[in-house]
C-alpha cells in the first residue's frame, strides 16, 4: 500500500510547498537584509492551524542560511517550539544550546556550558549574550507558538530579546513569533507588541482544491501507484476544507485511510476508508478532550451516561443535575450548584463533547434538551480509567431509583 509512508507524517518538510507562494516571498523577503549582514525587521505570523506556517518559515529559514553560507556571511536561523520551551529560562539556554550545536560544526570555539536550569537568569542572560557577540552575523530566532510562552510566563522574555540588539555590537538579532491564537497579543506590553510586529503576515487556510494539490504531491510519493480511487483525495481535501482548511488535517485523514485499508488487506484505497478515518480522528479527539476535562465536569458527563444507559436518548438540565447530586455524593466531590453545573454542561457542548439545543416549553419556560452525538463507550472507558471514577462506589448509585423517576 505504501511506497513511503513517513511522507504523510507532520514532520515531514517537502521541498515544494503549493499555495504558498506569496507568504513565502514576503518572508524571505523581509529576511533578505540579513545576506548584506543587516538586521532584518521582526514578524509576527498569524494563522490558523495546519496553513503551513512552520513549514514556511522552515523552509525560508533553511533558504536563507544556505545563500549566506555560499556567500561566506554568518547567519543562523534558530527554531523553538514554545509548547515545550515555555520559559525565559528556557528559550534563552536553548537558543545558546542551538547555536553551540550549529557552531561546534564550523569552529573550534569551546562549547557554552548553560545548564539548562539552576542558574539565575541574568547570568544566562548574559553568557548568551557575549556567544552571540562572538559568533557575530544575523540571527534569526523562531518563537512557533509563541502564545503559549506568554500565557506561560508572560512577555519578559520577548521584552529582553527584543532589546537585545541595543546591546550587541558585532552580532544581530531578528525575531519571528508564530502563533494560530492572536489573543496573547492582549498580554503584550505596547513597546513590545510594536517591536515584534514590525512586520506582520496572515496565513489564509486552504481551500478545497488548493488541500488537493497538496495531498497529490504527498501521496505520488508516500503510496503504490494506482493504489488510490479517484475519489480519495478530493474527499479528504473537502474534509479537512470544512475543518477550516487544515492541510495537518488532510494528511491525517490521507494517511489513516490508507492504513485501515492496509489493516483490512483490502486492494485499493477508498472513500468508505475515508469515511472511517473521520470517524477515527473525531472519536480519538473526543477521547483526547474527555481524558483532560475536570473531575467536575468528568462527574457531570457520567451523570448524562447514566441517563443514556437508562435508554433516555434525550435528557434535560434538571434531570442531569438529580443525578449529578448522587454522582458527587459517592465521589465525595463538592456538590455544585445548579448555576454551576449548567456552565459545565455548556462548556460540553461548546467542546463538542455533547450536542444541546435549548427548547421552548410554553408556560413552563425554556429548557436545555441534550444528547451524546456518537457512541458512548469510548466516553465511558475514558472516565472510569480516572483512578477518582472508582467502579465500586459508582456502583453505589441507586439507578433502579432514577429510572422509576424518569420513566
Ligand atoms: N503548502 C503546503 N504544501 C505541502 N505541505 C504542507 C503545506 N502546508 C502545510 N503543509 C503540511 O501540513 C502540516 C502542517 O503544517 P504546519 O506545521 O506548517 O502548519 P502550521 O500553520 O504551523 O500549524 P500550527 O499552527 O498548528 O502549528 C505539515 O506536515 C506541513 O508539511
Amino acid at each position: 500500500m505504501f511506497k513511503n509512508r513517513e511522507v504523510l507524517r507532520h514532520s515531514y518538510r517537502p521541498l515544494i510547498l503549493p499555495h504558498r507562494r506569496p507568504q513565502i516571498d514576503s518572508i524571505a523577503s523581509i529576511l533578505a537584509p540579513a545576506i548584506r549582514n543587516e538586521t532584518p525587521s521582526n514578524i509576527l505570523i498569524y494563522g490558523k492551524t495546519g496553513t503551513g506556517k512552520t513549514a514556511s518559515v522552515k523552509y525560508v529559514g533553511a533558504e536563507l542560511e544556505n545563500a549566506c553560507h555560499e556567500m561566506g556571511k554568518a547567519c543562523n536561523v534558530i527554531h523553538l517550539n514554545c509548547e515545550l520551551i515555555d520559559t525565559q529560562y528556557r528559550v534563552l539556554a536553548q537558543i545558546a544550546n542551538e547555536l553551540d550545536d550549529i557552531e561546534s560544526k564550523s569552529s573550534d570555539r569551546p562549547r557554552s556550558s548553560i545548564p539548562m536550569t539552576g542558574w539565575p537568569t541574568d547570568q544566562v542572560y548574559s553568557e548568551l549574550k557575549s556567544m552571540v557577540e562572538a559568533i557575530g552575523g544575523v540571527n534569526v530566532i523562531v518563537l512557533d507558538e509563541i502564545d503559549k510562552l506568554v500565557k506561560k510566563s508572560g512577555d519578559e522574555t520577548l521584552y529582553n530579546l527584543t532589546r537585545f540588539n541595543s546591546e550587541l555590537k558585532n552580532a544581530k538579532i531578528s525575531m519571528i513569533g508564530i502563533s494560530n491564537d492572536l489573543r496573547f497579543t492582549n498580554f503584550l506590553d505596547p513597546r513590545v507588541l510594536s517591536s515584534l510586529s514590525e512586520e506582520e503576515l496572515v496565513f489564509p487556510p486552504y481551500n478545497a482544491p488548493q488541500l488537493c494539490d497538496i495531498l497529490k504531491q504527498r501521496a505520488d510519493v508516500a503510496f503504490a501507484d494506482g493504489i488510490l480511487d479517484d475519489g480519495v483525495i478530493p474527499l479528504c481535501a473537502a474534509l479537512a476544507a470544512q475543518e477550516h482548511g487544515d492541510a495537518r488535517r488532510a494528511l491525517d485523514l490521507l494517511r489513516i485511510s490508507g492504513e485501515l485499508a492496509e489493516r483490512e488487506d483490502a486492494p485499493r484505497v477508498t472513500e468508505k476508508h475515508v469515511k472511517n478515518a473521520q470517524q477515527k480522528i473525531e472519536t480519538d479527539s473526543l477521547i483526547v478532550c474527555v481524558s483532560s476535562l475536570p473531575t467536575q465536569s468528568k462527574a457531570v458527563l457520567y451523570s448524562m451516561l447514566i441517563l443514556s444507559e437508562m435508554n433516555k436518548q434525550v435528557f434535560t438540565t434538571g434531570e442531569v443535575a438529580q443525578v449529578y447530586r448522587d454522582v458527587a455524593q459517592v465521589l465525595d466531590l463538592d456538590v455544585l450548584t445548579h448555576r454551576r453545573i449548567t456552565d459545565l454542561i455548556s462548556e460540553l457542548t461548546m467542546l463538542g463533547v455533547i450536542n444541546s439545543r435549548v427548547v421552548s416549553r410554553g408556560r413552563y419556560g425554556r429548557t436545555k434538551e441534550m444528547w451524546f452525538g456518537t457512541g458512548t463507550a469510548g466516553i465511558k472507558k475514558t472516565l472510569t480509567q480516572d483512578e477518582r471514577f472508582d467502579e465500586e462506589r459508582l456502583n453505589q448509585i441507586d439507578t433502579a431509583r432514577f429510572r422509576s423517576i424518569f420513566r
